[in-house]
This record gives structure tokens, sequence and C-alpha cells, in this order.
């Protein structure tokens, strides 16, 4: 039997997504109309031997409760939500709920990082570390990255005939590898034995409430204080795949991330996506599709809109005549009128975009021209203290009147604009 962690943070978490993360938990953001880890949770579900999911997060249980219970209905395996009563760290809380991730014996478990998106290859990862011997306590799935990227990641030095990860830096200063860890692992639960010794060791250092860092002292860190002391010890390795892999830290990276799960949607499940014959789900819609959409059978899209490629449309979306969408997620309910043009955006829950606007947003995809490239994450300003151009972001119930432009701006929920904006913050 095996289970799987889905490790999910907190709201102190993710602050590069907002605005989008303000009405809705980064986690639950999403992407081809599916919450980002209901992507995680279905690759997990996809193998048969998976019994349980534990996400384990620092959310209040209030904002995790529906979507837990809409997940146990949908997949008929035990899904729970366990709470941590503060941040532990990326190995405290796995700690903390130990008993739980014991409890059945599995034989392994599989961590996935909740703010990554891929093609899973959890089959692939576990028939590899199975075939590494009863030594091998954690193998991690790598990619390679440029050099300059690869130091925002995880980097592994590996054997690569064995697998076996000879050295592991967590962020390093200057180059070591161009492996990089993709924050998704399977391992037996051999590992317990060794958080509690990190555990135990915190808990004598223990002088007062406070240790002096902030942190709780139940805090581990996964990558510092697990993965790089095993390095080396012929009990870490690492499986490198070339399939698509990214991490979603910014909203340019859930556009990037949409396209990705769409074109993996249309190899595995094309009824979900819209398309020229079936028109769409709900098959009250006839506009023009360019592969890959996404349509939510309950929005309504005029025949005369032209869609695509890469969008995905959100629950009772209203969608006008001859409006223009492309590279681009449109959240639920949002309203986009006449004649609109939409590309490299994303539209809050709730907005309506008046006739004849242009909403448009720079793309930050990887450099198609250097091999292994990954998303360059870059913070919202640059170093003369300017807005970075990225996608245009519209937060929840946002008011754009008819025959503006907005161009690689971002709106903050509830605003109602009176004018165009290029290349800025509205608050
Ligand atoms: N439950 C819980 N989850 C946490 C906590 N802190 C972080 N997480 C979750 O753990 C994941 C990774 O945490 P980050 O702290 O954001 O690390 P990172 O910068 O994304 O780097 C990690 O992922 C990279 C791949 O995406 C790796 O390359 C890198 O080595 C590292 O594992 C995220 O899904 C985050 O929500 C915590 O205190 N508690």
């Amino acid at each position: 039997m095996l289970k799987a962690v889905i490790l999910i943070g907190g709201p102190q978490k993710g602050t590069r997504f907002r605005p989008l993360s303000l009405d809705v938990p980064k986690p639950l953001f999403p992407i081809v109309g599916r919450p980002i880890i209901q992507h995680h949770i279905e690759s997990c579900t996809a193998m048969k031997d998976v019994k349980e999911i534990l996400i384990i997060g620092y959310y209040p249980p209030a904002q995790m409760s529906h979507f837990i219970s809409d997940m146990q209905n949908l997949y008929e395996i035990n899904i729970r939500y366990l709470q941590e009563f503060t941040a532990l760290g990326t190995a405290g809380g796995m700690y903390h709920f130990r008993d739980q991730i014991r409890a059945g014996n599995p034989s392994a478990f599989f961590i996935l990082n909740g703010d990554v998106c891929a093609d899973f290859p959890l089959q692939e990862l576990y028939h590899f570390h199975k075939s590494r011997g009863p030594d091998a306590l954690i193998s991690i799935m790598s990619t390679e990255a440029t050099k300059q990227q690869s130091l925002h990641y995880g980097c592994l030095v590996l054997d690569k005939h064995t697998g076996v990860v000879n050295h592991y830096v967590e962020k390093p200063s200057s180059f070591v590898a161009s492996f990089i860890n993709c924050g998704v692992y399977v391992c037996t639960t051999d590992v317990f034995p060794m958080m509690a010794t990190i555990f135990h060791s915190k808990q004598q250092d223990f002088a007062g409430f406070n240790n002096g860092s902030g942190k709780d002292q139940g805090h581990i860190q996964w990558e510092q204080e697990i993965l790089t002391p095993l390095a080396g010890t012929g009990k870490l390795f690492a499986l490198p795949v070339t399939k698509w892999w990214s991490q979603i830290k910014t909203a340019g990276s859930a556009i990037y991330a949409n396209r990705h799960y769409l074109a993996l949607y249309r190899a595995t499940r094309p009824e979900c996506l819209a398309n020229n014959d079936l028109k769409s789900m709900n098959g009250s819609v006839s506009c023009t599709v360019y592969p890959d959409v996404f349509i939510h059978p309950s929005a309504s899209v005029h025949p005369d809109a032209i869609i695509g490629p890469n969008v995905s449309i959100g629950a009772g979306c209203t969608i006008g005549a001859g409006v223009r969408i492309r590279e681009s997620i449109i959240l639920d309910n949002a309203v986009i009128n006449d004649h609109t043009l939409v590309l490299h955006s994303i539209i809050g829950r709730g907005s309506v975009v008046g006739a004849w606007a242009r909403v448009e947003g720079t793309p930050s995809d990887p450099d198609p021209n250097k091999p292994f490239a990954k998303m360059d994450n870059l913070p919202l300003f640059n170093s003369d203290g300017r807005l970075n151009p990225s996608i245009t972001i519209i937060g929840c119930c946002v008011t754009v009147p008819a025959e503006k432009i907005l161009l690689n701006s971002i709106v903050l929920p509830h605003k109602e604009l009176n004018r165009s904006f290029k290349n800025e913050i509205i608050l």
C-alpha cells in the first residue's frame, strides 16, 4: 500500500501569486478548471496502490473543507487535510503527522510540493525507487535547468548510472550542478527516525519559548536537514526526467501551467476540452475554438467569439460576440463584453470587462533557445523600481470600462477603473 502527502504551506506563502491568492488559497487556484492540487491528486489516484492522500498545510480548515469533500466524492479514496498549528517547514508537518502517514503501514509514500505542475511520473519514480534496493530511503524527481536558473532550486550531483545523489545543496550561491530537485519524492517510512533525531536535538537546544529564529521548535526543513546530510550515504537517489515540469510561483507561471495541462488533457482526456466538432461539453456553445481550450459547461460563449489557443474559461462566465481570447485564464463568473481582446492575462472571478476593451500582458515563458530553460519567476519590480512586464492580472470583482486598454498591469480586487493603464499596479 502506498500513500501520498501534498505540501501546501499556508496563507503567508505564495506572496508572488497575489492578487490571485487574495480570494482563494493558492493551492486551489484553478488551472484547466481544476484547483492546482487536484492535478496532483489525479496523478496519485492514477496509481492504484495509493490508498490515502494527506494534504498538509497551515491554511484554516474552513478554507479547505469544501475542496476536500469534493475530492473525496470524486475520487473515492481517503483524502484528508491536516492542519499544522503553525508553519513547521517542509518536513516538520510530516513529522508532526507521522502517525497518520505511517497508519496502515505503507511500503512507501510520495511527497509532492503543492506549488509545482508536471506530468507527474509517479509510477516511474516508484519503480526506480524500488529497484534501488532496500537501502534506498528517498528518491527525488529531478530535471535539468540552465546554469543560472539552477541556483533557484535544490541542486544535486548524481551518479548518472546508479542515480545515487552524492552531493545536495539547496539553492546554492554559485553553480553546483544542473540537475535540480523538482519537489516530488518517494520515500519509505524509515525517514521518520531521522526526523525524530533532528526534532529531539532541537528540543534540547530549547531555551525558553523563543529559539531566536522566530520559528517553532518543531520546524524542520526537508531539503537542508534531511536531503543534504543523506547525500553521499547511498540512501538518496534521483531520477532525471525530461518531461515537462514547472514551479507555480507567479501568476505568469499559472498561464504557462495552463498551457501544459491543456496539452496533457488533449493527450489523456480530450473529452474534457472544447473543440470545433464538439464545440463544448454542454453543446450549447458554437464559437470558434483554436485548441487547446477548456470551457466550463456552465459558461456562455457567443458563437462569434474566437477562443484559443491555451485558454481556460471558468464556470458561469459570459463571453460576448466578437471577443478574442488567447493564452489566458478567465475565472468563474467573469463577463467579457463584445469585441474585447484578452491576451496573456488572467481575469478574476466576477470581473466585468467592457466592450471594445483590450487587456494584454507579456508572457514570461522559458527561453526556447536555451536548452533546459525553466520559467524565470521574476519579482514584480526590476532593479530600477519599475514594474517588470508580465501578464496582466485583474483581481476579483473588478470593472474595466468599455474601450479602455490595460497593458502589463495588475489590478487589485474590487476596483472600478475609469481610464486605461500601462505597466501599473492599481491598488
Ligand atoms: N505544510 C507545509 N508546507 C510548506 C511549508 N513551507 C513550505 N511548504 C510547501 O512546500 C513546498 C516548497 O516550499 P518552498 O518553501 O516554497 O520551497 P521552494 O522555494 O519551492 O523550493 C522547493 O521546491 C523546489 C522545486 O519547486 C526545489 O527545487 C527546492 O529544492 C525545494 O524543495 C510548497 O508547496 C510550499 O507550499 C510549511 O511550513 N508547511
